[in-house]
């Protein structure tokens, strides 16, 4: 039963290690203690680890416990070993601060994992927001096969007979509390409706987005993404997934195989097209950072501005998740933006070993309602902008939310279309916004753009989804829905704010926004992709030089050691919030050897 597949097989080279007797029993025994047995564990069979994301702290993907039976069938099935671990929770509707904080968190621990022991390929359990980067962060890093499954959207919420989303029908419903056309219970009701099985959001808030985006980048096996959680072809997919593993570590398909440049144009050109989350640049940049892919967000306005908004989901259209699924999903969309040859790379391999052309040419669009088509699109040009200038190096804007109210106010202007000025109110933290946010004494009026700062991934820590802030109350009650907002924190995928947001650097960077004070003018001209303010360089020298003597811009301190160690070496939101010194780690598996035996 010895070595015919250790040249093979990384696993062999724990579990059938002629050179090293010692340390291939002591390997072994451990492994078959629950009930493994040898010819398992040394026939040669591949050994799959099952990344498992869910737990009852993480709700969105608590599901993958029961899918995860499935995918051990699948791999059985196809003449594999599962072996399922946890992963470090991530519930984006949990975690304090923030589970943006705890990505890298369970990117590292997860590198971890696939590097140190005996596994030839992995499937990564995705669903909610940061799961699915991090899982993918970790296995570009390692660069082992990986394929992803996702758990799937919720079904759709209904509150008399209104379809209510995730996160959006908070937001919504946040602005019919304050203006006193609903009461607390009400509001209550309408959230909780919102949720009505196992799954993540059924918008198209972040986890839909990066879930599409994890197909669209050929992780997935075509047409997974949009399946809603409960639906029995989840079950009949996990098990699929299971399967397909096991020929990706025979066929040596790996991630730097996938995740190509042209995968990521792909991507790029999809989420437009999707409408998707102002959180998807953050953590596709992050993902190629750790594959050594170029990849930027003048690269996402490039590449994506022009793209038009093909699918009417919530923010920013009116359907939900199980109406995506039953219009075709990814494939459809990919499909019709082929028809328009809108889709950069048609070649770019994916999970199954097929082009995403390929996979995606002959699929039907069921439903055009929900997936418009390329020639009725709900929007024309739907990605995002890229904006640069003294507030800021960079920070985006998704234009398919900007609503029809919010451009007649801001963007109309005859004599200068695109752009707008005003006065600021800066807010340090959201506590401090809505501390202040309601007081008259402030001065909001209509003219007032709101500046969010303190909120990145060093200031908050993290990066907190905080940049949509509502107007206030009396404003509310006048009609006004929206005042511009800009910030360096991040905002829900479900929201419908056209918020300039992940503004990088951060002022806890002593980015520009660090600089600002309440009353200064700022401008925003769209055309040219420029954000300023309109104070004299010479103030603003003097206003930097006097903040570094005080130390710096002021932010709370670290309240638990990876919040400090997070803050000392993290990148900023435009590149991707990595770690910084992970980068330097590419494709371990293939560049670092094996590591050392443990005795
Ligand atoms: C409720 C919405 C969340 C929690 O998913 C959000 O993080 C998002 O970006 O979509």
């Amino acid at each position: 039963m010895t070595g015919n597949s250790r040249k093979t097989l990384r696993s062999q080279e724990w579990f059938d290690n002629p050179d090293n007797p010692g340390m291939t029993a002591l390997y072994l025994e451990r492994y078959l203690n629950y009930g493994l047995t040898r010819e398992e564990l040394q026939s040669g069979k591949p050994i799959i680890g099952i990344a498992q994301t869910g737990s009852d702290l993480s709700p969105c993907n608590r599901h993958h416990i029961e899918l995860a039976k499935r995918v051990r069938d699948g791999i059985v099935a196809a003449g594999g070993i599962p072996l399922e671990f946890p992963v470090h929770p991530i519930q984006e509707t949990g975690k304090r601060p923030t589970a943006a904080l705890d990505r890298n968190l369970a990117y590292l621990s997860t590198v971890e994992v696939l590097y140190g022991y005996p596994l030839d390929g992995v499937v990564l359990t995705i669903g909610c927001d940061k799961t699915t980067p991090a899982m993918l962060m970790a296995a570009a890093t390692v660069n082992i096969p990986a394929i992803a499954l996702s758990v799937g959207p919720m079904l759709n919420g209904w509150h008399r007979g209104e379809r209510t989303g995730s996160g959006t029908i908070v937001w919504k419903s946040r602005e019919r509390l304050s203006a006193g056309e609903i009461d607390y219970e009400e509001f209550m009701d309408l959230v909780a409706s919102s949720a009505p099985s196992v799954g993540y959001c059924n918008t198209m808030g972040t986890a839909t987005t990066m879930n599409s985006l994890a197909e669209a980048l050929g992780m997935q096996l075509p047409g997974s993404a949009a399946i809603p959680a409960p639906y029995r072809e989840r079950g009949q997919i996990s098990y699929e997934t299971g399967r397909r593993i096991v020929e990706m570590v025979r066929e040596d398909l790996k991630p730097s195989d996938i995740m190509t440049r042209e995968a990521f144009e792909n991507a790029i050109v999809i989420n437009s097209a999707i409408g998707g989350s102002t959180n998807a640049p953050i953590h596709l940049n992050a993902i190629a950072r750790h594959l050594g892919v170029g990849l930027d967000n003048d690269d996402w306005q490039k590449i994506g501005h022009e793209i038009p908004l093909l699918v009417n989901l919530q923010p920013a259209g009116e359907y939900l998740g199980e109406d995506y699924f039953h219009a075709g999903g990814v494939p459809a969309v990919v499909m019709e933006l082929m028809k328009a040859k809108l889709l950069p790379n048609p070649d770019a391999i994916t999970a199954n070993g097929r082009g995403i052309g390929d996979n995606c040419k002959d699929v039907e669009n069921l439903n055009e309602n929900v997936i418009r088509t390329v020639a009725s699109p709900l929007k024309e040009h739907a990605g995002f902008i890229n904006l640069k200038g003294s507030l800021f190096d960079s920070a985006i804007m998704k234009t398919s939310v900007i609503s029809p109210e919010f451009r007649e106010r801001y963007l109309s202007n005859p004599d200068d279309p695109e752009a707008f000025e005003g006065p600021v109110a800066v807010f340090d933290g959201p506590e401090d916004y809505h501390h202040r946010i309601d007081d008259p004494a402030e001065g909001i009026d209509e003219g007032t753009i709101l500046i969010m700062r303190g909120a990145g991934p060093i200031g908050y820590p993290g990066g907190a989804e905080v940049v949509n802030m509502q107007p206030p109350d009396y404003l509310i009650k006048r009609g006004v829905h929206a005042l511009p907002c800009i910030g360096d924190g991040r905002q829900s995928g479900t929201s419908g704010s056209p918020s300039i947001l992940n503004a990088s650097p951060e002022a806890a960077a002593m980015g520009g926004l660090a600089l600002l004070k309440t009353g200064d003018r700022v401008r925003v001209d769209l055309r040219k992709g420029e954000a300023n303010i309109l104070v004299s360089d010479e103030e603003l020298g003097a206003r930097r030089k006097a903040l570094e003597e005080a130390g710096g811009y002021h932010y709370p301190d670290h309240q638990t050691p990876w919040q400090e160690i997070q803050r000392s070496m993290v990148d900023q939101l435009a590149n991707g919030m990595i770690l910084k010194p992970a980068v330097k780690y590419q494709k371990i598996a293939q560049s670092k050897g094996l590591p050392r035996d443990n005795h």
